[in-house]
């Protein structure tokens, strides 16, 4: 069984790309042209919004899949519209997958250890009950909360070794508030600083023939600084980056999230590329209609930006 880090680093040199692109369709910014088409044929229904993420999300996967490893889709923004959400969560992952792109779940999920199991089973699991067809959503990799411990983590490690899965654990998350909690001292540093030192130990069961576990960490792009400590701590743990592009991150921030061999970070922009369409640079040149090529113009950007400032770091693996 491949390790998912083999897998992630195989993607990764393959398209020269550190770049994770969050697919978080969002109705009103979806362009109007897409909705209309949808909606002449299901009305304004739930059904209707699950064809319309569908179609959205596949545009933006054909528009983009040469030039990035892996995407994200956030399951808040398919589960607010019920069964016909989580239909059109279920139909990107699998469509992505087909176009050779490998897929975060980001669902950040836990419990107790027998229902961590549950969600392991349902996010990263490969056979049901009966053994005869697939289960759940059939993911790559699924972001995680460890605040409950190693009972409610290990089901995820248990699929991380059983189906060559990886998990992406939060330890320092990009948001304003994120040190109200993360910030406070303990016998051992910090929280996030603990947290950063049980992902350490977490990691050892999964590891790729490339070094890094399956065991990875959420890292904000948003918090350089702390990247740079959690770096020295997690050596072998790859960090999911989320703060790019529209919570204000830009690549110099990014570049301490990376080792020193140029790998272990994949970073994510979800709005600054999916709805790069309306956003400057990209509204000047593109219209509603162009959405995917200001999506691909987008991404492109990111992938040299980053890589570009990798270099002038030495970090730049090719
Ligand atoms: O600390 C975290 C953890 C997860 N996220 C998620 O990443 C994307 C960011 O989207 P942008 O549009 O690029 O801001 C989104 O799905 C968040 O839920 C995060 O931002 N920070």
């Amino acid at each position: 069984m491949s390790n998912f880090t083999d897998k992630l680093k195989a993607a990764i040199d393959e398209k020269e790309s550190f770049v994770c692109v969050g697919l978080d369709p969002r109705l009103n910014r979806i362009p109007d042209h897409i909705k209309e088409e949808v909606v002449k044929e299901y009305g304004k229904t739930k059904e209707a919004v699950a064809e319309i993420f569908i179609k959205f999300n596949k545009g933006i996967i054909d528009a983009v899949h040469q030039h990035v490893p892996i995407v994200k889709p956030q399951i808040a923004f398919y589960e607010q519209y019920g069964h016909q959400g989580i239909r059109a969560y279920e139909e990107t992952i699998k469509y992505a997958q087909k176009k050779g792109l490998l897929v975060i779940a980001d669902a950040k999920r836990n419990d107790i250890g027998s229902t961590a199991q549950a969600y392991a089973d349902g996010y990263l699991g490969e056979v049901d009950f009966w053994e005869e067809s697939e289960f759940g959503f059939g993911a790559d990799a699924l972001t995680v909360n460890g605040y409950l411990g190693i009972d409610g983590i290990q089901p995820f490690i248990d699929s991380c070794e059983d189906y060559g899965k990886g998990i992406f654990i939060l330890v320092r998350t990009s948001n304003p508030s994120a040190g109200d909690l993360q910030d406070l001292e303990t016998d051992n540093g910090k929280v996030y600083e603990t947290m950063a030192e049980l992902v350490n130990d977490w990691r050892i069961e999964s590891k790729g023939k490339n070094g890094y576990s399956a065991v990875g960490a959420v890292v904000g792009a948003t918090y350089p600084q702390e990247a740079e400590e959690l770096r020295e701590v997690m050596k072998e743990s790859y960090f999911l980056v989320p703060g790019y592009g529209a919570q204000g991150a830009g690549a110099k921030e990014v570049i301490p999230a990376f080792n020193e061999d140029g790998y272990g970070a994949v970073v994510n922009s979800a709005r600054g590329i999916i709805f790069a369409y309306e956003r400057k640079p990209w509204q000047e040149q593109f219209s509603a209609e162009e959405y995917q090529e200001a999506s691909q113009a987008a991404v492109k950007a990111m992938r040299n930006d980053i890589n570009e400032t990798l270099d002038e770091y030495g970090k730049l693996p090719w």
